[in-house]
C-alpha cells in the first residue's frame, strides 16, 4: 500500500509489488538458461532501471557483474525530447562482452535504439535488452527487445523507478499518473 498522499496521484495501480516480484522471477529463470556458461554483464540505465537491477540481480542464480550508465531524453516533462544525453558512461570495456541492457521501459523506444546501438559499437559480442515495460502503442522506432516483463497501455506510469519530475521512484507499484498532477 502506498503513502495516503501519494495514492491520490494515480488513477490506477497497474502492477502490484507482487506482481513484478513475480514476473522478474520469470524472466530470471530465462536469463539464466540463454547466458549459461557465458559471463554476462548487465548494464542499468539510471535512474529508471534502479528498482528493476536491484531486484533482477539478486534474483539471477549465477555470477553476474554490473555496471550502469546515465542517460536521459525526458528532463522534466511526460514527452520523449527525442535527444538522448549520456550523464555517465560505463566504467567497463565492452570488447567481446556479452551485454545485458536494464530498463524500467520502452516508451517511444528512442533510448534503447540509440542505447542499443552505442554499446554494440563497442565491440561487444551480444546486446540484448530486458525491460520491465514496454508501451506497444507509444513505440516510434522498433525496438528488438528480448525479455519484456509487462506489455501496458499508453498511459504515463510512475513508481517503481519511474518518475515525474523526479517524484514517485520510491514506490513499490506501477501507478498511472493522475493527469491533475502534471497538466
Ligand atoms: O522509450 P523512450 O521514450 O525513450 O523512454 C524510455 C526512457 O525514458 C526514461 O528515462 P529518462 O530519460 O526519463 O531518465 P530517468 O531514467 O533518469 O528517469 C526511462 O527510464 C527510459 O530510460
Ligand atoms: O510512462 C513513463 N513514466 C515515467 N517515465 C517515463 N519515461 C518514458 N515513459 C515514461
Ligand atoms: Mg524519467
Amino acid at each position: 500500500m502506498e503513502p495516503a498522499e501519494i495514492q491520490g496521484d494515480l488513477t490506477e495501480v497497474l502492477l502490484s509489488e507482487a506482481d513484478i516480484h513475480q514476473r522478474i522471477a520469470e524472466l530470471c529463470r530465462e536469463i539464466e538458461r540463454d547466458y549459461e556458461g557465458r559471463e554476462l554483464l548487465v548494464v542499468g540505465v539510471l535512474k529508471g532501471a534502479v528498482m528493476v537491477m536491484a531486484d533482477l540481480s539478486r534474483e539471477l542464480r549465477r555470477h553476474v557483474q554490473m555496471d550502469w550508465m546515465a542517460v536521459s531524453s525526458y528532463g522534466a516533462g511526460t514527452q520523449s525530447s527525442g535527444v538522448v544525453r549520456i550523464l555517465k558512461d560505463l566504467d567497463t570495456d565492452l570488447t567481446d562482452r556479452d551485454v545485458l541492457i536494464v530498463e524500467d521501459i520502452i516508451d517511444s523506444g528512442l533510448t534503447l535504439s540509440w542505447l542499443r546501438e552505442n554499446l554494440e559499437s563497442r565491440g561487444a559480442a551480444s546486446v540484448e535488452i530486458c525491460a520491465l515495460l514496454r508501451k506497444p502503442e507509444a513505440a516510434k522506432v522498433d525496438v528488438d527487445v528480448k525479455y519484456v516483463g509487462f506489455e501496458i497501455p499508453n498511459h504515463f506510469v510512475v513508481g517503481y523507478g519511474l518518475d515525474y519530475a523526479e517524484r514517485y521512484r520510491n514506490l513499490r507499484a506501477v501507478g498511472i499518473l493522475a493527469p491533475h498532477v502534471y497538466s
